[in-house]
C-alpha cells in the first residue's frame, strides 16, 4: 500500500488545498513524529507537535539526513528501507535507537512509506516515529523475569492462601514433582518432618513482619529423600497493600553441605585415624574447662604415647605403622564413653579427654586410673598387621582439670610431662602430673591388689552389732565386715568397701558375707539363748544388680539351713531406685521365701513416698546422722520424728542406728521408735564377744 501525494489531486474528493490543510491539522495535533523525507533520506518537513518527542526543532532537523540521528549500530536500517521503498513504495516498520536533543538514545518504532509523485514514481518518503522506550523496557523486564523463573533455582509461587499457583522447571528437577502434581496444593506437602511447629511459626512471622525470610530448611523429595535447601520467601503485596502472592526461591544445597562437611573434616580430623586432631581437641578442651567450672566436676587429660613405635616403622615399614595407629585409634575409642574425646596429635601421640568425673579430686583420679588401666590393657594386646603380629605397649601421662586457674596449654603440657615420667619410669604405665594425685592413685592401686589377695586368702571376719528393743531385750544383730589385715590389723569397711564396689570385688566379698552370716544364723538356731536372734546383712548395689542375685541368696540360705524369716537384708535408697521395676521383682521373689528388708541410711537420699509404698519393705532404719543430732538440731529431731511417723503409717517397723546416749534413746522412745542399735548398747563385736554379750543379756 502507498499514499498518493496530497498535492497530486484526486477526482471526486476534496480540493487539494483543503485536503492539505486537513492533513497539516492532523499532523500538527499528533504527538508521534510525522515527517517527509526526500529520497536521500533528508528531512523536508517535520510536524511541529512532535518536536517535544526528541527535543529537536525544525531548524535542527530540516535538510539533515534522518540517518544522522540513528544509533551507530542501527545506522544501516533506514538507508536499506529507503532503497527498497524507491523500488516498491509499500509500508515498512522498523525499530531503532534515535538520538534526542540531549544526546540520549530512545527506542523508536517507525513506519516508513513511499509517496508517489505525479509520474507515479516514489518522489518522497513519509516517516512516522513513536517513542517506545518504556514498552521496550517492560518487555525486557518480562524477558529477564521469564529467564530468571526458568533458572536452575527452584521457584514456587503461591496465592495468599498458600495454594501453589506456579512452579518452574528447577522446582521439578529438585523435588521430583511435576507442576501438575503440585498446583493447587499447599507447599507443606514438601515438609521433611525435621522442623517443629515453632520453626515454621517463626518463619511465617518473619514473612508477615518483614516481608521475607531466608534460611536453611530440610524438605522431602517425591522419592522420600530428605535434603537441605537454601530457601528465600518473599511476600508480594498488591496496590491495596494486601499480600497477593508468596514467591519462594530455593537451591538444593546437598552437595554444598557435603563439601562443607568434608572441608570441616579435613580441618578438624586426622585423615589416617579419623580421630579429632589437635585443633579440635584444643577446642573441646577449652569448652570442657568452662563446663567443668560450672558443674564443679573434674575432667582428665590422658596423654598416650606408644612405646617403641619407631621400631615398627623402621622394621616393618610405614604402611604397617599406619595400620597399627588405626588399630590403636579403634581400641582407644572402645575404651571410653561416647561423650569422651579421643584425639590424635600426630605420630604415635594420642590424647583421651574424660569429662564429668567426680567432684572429688581423689575420686576423679581413681576413675581416671581405671580408664587408664583399661587403655593400657587394650593397647598391650597384640596387633594384627598381617602377616605380622606385633606387640606395642603405651605410656600414659594424666593431668586432671577442674581447677579454673589452669589453661588449656598448661593442662596439655602437664599431661605430656607426666607421660614422659611414665616413660622414664619403665613404660607401660600411668603417671599423674600432680604428686598428691600420684600418691593417692598409687595407694589405691596397692589397696586394690591387697584386697584381691585378701579375698583369695579369706582375710575377713564378721563382727556383730547388737540390736535391741524398747525393753532392752536383744532381738538380733547387724553383721559388719572387718578385714583382718596381716600387717595393719583390723581394717574397717569404710577403708575398702568403695574400692571393692568400683572394681566389682564387692560381688565376691558380699557372697562371702552372706554365706558366713547364714551359717551363723543356722548355728544360733541350734542354741536356745541365740535361737530367737535375727541377722541383718548389708547388700551393695553391685551385688543387688547381679542377674543371679536372688537365686544366689536363696541358694545360700537353703544350703546353710538358716531360717529365712530371721534374715534381714539392708538395702540403701539409691540402689533401689536405679531400676525400680527390677528392684521390686527381686525383693518380692525373696520376700516370698521369707526374707525381709530394712531400708538403711533412711532420710539421707530421695525418701520418695511413691517408691516407699511400692517396695515390699519391713523396716526403715533412721540414719545415724539424725540420731546423733536429735537433741541439738531441731531439723534432725523433726526428721527422726517424721521417719517414725512415716514407718508407722506404712505399717513398717523402725530402728534407729548410732544411738550413743540415753538422751537420744529416750527422745526416740518418746516419739514411737522401738528398736535401737548403737554404742549405747554395744559396739560391733567379734563373734565370741557377741555370744558372751548374748548370754549376759539373757541372764
Ligand atoms: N556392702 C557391705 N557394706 C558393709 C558391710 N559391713 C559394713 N558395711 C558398711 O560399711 C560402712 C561402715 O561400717 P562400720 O565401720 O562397720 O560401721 C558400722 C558401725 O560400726 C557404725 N555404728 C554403729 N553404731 C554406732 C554408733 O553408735 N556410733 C557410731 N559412730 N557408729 C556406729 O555404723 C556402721 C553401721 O552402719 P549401717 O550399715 O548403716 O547400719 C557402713 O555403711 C556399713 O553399712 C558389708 O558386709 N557389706
Amino acid at each position: 500500500m502507498a499514499i498518493d501525494n496530497p498535492g497530486a489531486g484526486a477526482p471526486n474528493e476534496s480540493k487539494p488545498d483543503e485536503t492539505e490543510a486537513r492533513c497539516r491539522r492532523l499532523a500538527e495535533h499528533c504527538s508521534d513524529m510525522i515527517a517527509l523525507l526526500d529520497l536521500e533520506g533528508r528531512y523536508l518537513y517535520v510536524s511541529a507537535a512532535s518536536m517535544p518527542l526528541f527535543g529537536q526543532t525544525e531548524a535542527d532537523l530540516l535538510g539533515r539526513h534522518a540517518v544522522e540521528f540513528a544509533h551507530p549500530d542501527d545506522a544501516d536500517k533506514l538507508p536499506a528501507i529507503i532503497a527498497q521503498i524507491r523500488r516498491t513504495p509499500r509500508v515498512h516498520t522498523l525499530t531503532f535507537r534515535r538520538r534526542r536533543k540531549d544526546d540520549q538514545f530512545c527506542w523508536v518504532e517507525s513506519k516508513v512509506q513511499g509517496v508517489l509523485g505525479p509520474d507515479g514514481t516514489v518522489s518522497e518518503i513519509i516517516l512516522t516515529a513513536r517513542d517506545i522506550s518504556e514498552r521496550r523496557q517492560a518487555e525486557e523486564e518480562l524477558r529477564i523475569a521469564a529467564l530468571a523463573f526458568e533458572a536452575q533455582h527452584g521457584m514456587i509461587i503461591t496465592g495468599p492462601d498458600g495454594a501453589i499457583l506456579r512452579v518452574n522447571r528447577g522446582f521439578t528437577e529438585i523435588t521430583g514433582y511435576s507442576a501438575e502434581e503440585v498446583i493447587g496444593r499447599n507447599p507443606s506437602m514438601l515438609k521433611s518432618g525435621r522442623h517443629d511447629q515453632m520453626f515454621y511459626q517463626a518463619l511465617w512471622n518473619s514473612v508477615e513482619e518483614t516481608g521475607s525470610w531466608k534460611g536453611e530448611l530440610w524438605n522431602r523429595r517425591k522419592n522420600g529423600e530428605i535434603y537441605p535447601q537454601w530457601l528465600s520467601i518473599s511476600a508480594v503485596r498488591g496496590v491495596s497493600g494486601q499480600i497477593s502472592h508468596y514467591v519462594g526461591s530455593f537451591a538444593d544445597i546437598t552437595q554444598h553441605k557435603a563439601d562443607t562437611d568434608k572441608i570441616e573434616h579435613l580441618a578438624f580430623y586426622d585423615p589416617l585415624t579419623r580421630l579429632p586432631n589437635r585443633r579440635l581437641l584444643e577446642e573441646r578442651l577449652s569448652q570442657s574447662l568452662i563446663t567443668s567450672l560450672r558443674s564443679k566436676r573434674e575432667g582428665a587429660l590422658l596423654f598416650i604415647d606408644l612405646d617403641n613405635f619407631k621400631i615398627i616403622n623402621d622394621t616393618l615399614g610405614h604402611d604397617k605403622g599406619d595400620l597399627l595407629l588405626q588399630q590403636t585409634a579403634q581400641r582407644l575409642t572402645a575404651c571410653v564413653r561416647e561423650s569422651d574425646t579421643v584425639a590424635r596429635l600426630g605420630g604415635d601421640e594420642f590424647v583421651v579427654m574424660l569429662e564429668e568425673l567426680s567432684e572429688n579430686r581423689a575420686e576423679a583420679a581413681a576413675q581416671t586410673r581405671i580408664v587408664g588401666e583399661k587403655i593400657l590393657a587394650a593397647l598391650d594386646a597384640p596387633y594384627r598387621l598381617s602377616p605380622y603380629e606385633y606387640e606395642c605397649s603405651a605410656s600414659i601421662g594424666v593431668a586432671l582439670f577442674g581447677d579454673h586457674r589452669q589453661n588449656m596449654h598448661d593442662i596439655l603440657k602437664q599431661a605430656d610431662l607426666a607421660m614422659y615420667r611414665a616413660k622414664t619410669g619403665g613404660r607401660n604405665g600411668i603417671r599423674f602430673f600432680d604428686p598428691e594425685m600420684q600418691a593417692s592413685v598409687s595407694a589405691r592401686t596397692a589397696l586394690e591388689s591387697e584386697l584381691r589377695r585378701a579375698i583369695r586368702e579369706k582375710q575377713f571376719v564378721l563382727h556383730y552389732q547388737p540390736q535391741v528393743d524398747a525393753g532392752g531385750r536383744l532381738t538380733g544383730a547387724e553383721a559388719l565386715l572387718r578385714w583382718q589385715h596381716p600387717t595393719r590389723g583390723l581394717v574397717f569397711p569404710d577403708n575398702f568397701i568403695s574400692v571393692a564396689e568400683e572394681t566389682g570385688m564387692i560381688v565376691g566379698l558380699g557372697r562371702w558375707v552372706l554365706e558366713t552370716a547364714c551359717e551363723q544364723l543356722a548355728a544360733w538356731a541350734k542354741r536356745p539363748e541365740t535361737a530367737h536372734l535375727s541377722l541383718a546383712v548389708n547388700v551393695s548395689a553391685g551385688q543387688f544388680r547381679q542377674t543371679d542375685f536372688v537365686n544366689r541368696v536363696l541358694e545360700t540360705v537353703r544350703q546353710s539351713g538358716a531360717d529365712p524369716l530371721r534374715l534381714k537384708l539392708e538395702l540403701t535408697e539409691s540402689m533401689l531406685l536405679d531400676d525400680i521395676e527390677d528392684t521390686i521383682t527381686k525383693m518380692q521373689a525373696m520376700k516370698h521365701h521369707g526374707l525381709s528388708f530394712s531400708l538403711d541410711d533412711f532420710g539421707t537420699g530421695y525418701s520418695s513416698l511413691a517408691y516407699l509404698k511400692s517396695l515390699p519393705l519391713s523396716q526403715l532404719k533412721i540414719d545415724r546422722s539424725f540420731v546423733t543430732d536429735v537433741h541439738t538440731d531441731p531439723n534432725a529431731a523433726a526428721i527422726a520424728k517424721t521417719i517414725v511417723f512415716l514407718a508407722q503409717s506404712l505399717g513398717l517397723t523402725v530402728i534407729a542406728e548410732g544411738v550413743e546416749t540415753e538422751v537420744q534413746r529416750r527422745f526416740l522412745d518418746e516419739n514411737g521408735c522401738r528398736d535401737y542399735q548403737g554404742y549405747l548398747f554395744s559396739r560391733p563385736l567379734p563373734l565370741d564377744e557377741f555370744e558372751r554379750f548374748t548370754v549376759k543379756r539373757e541372764e
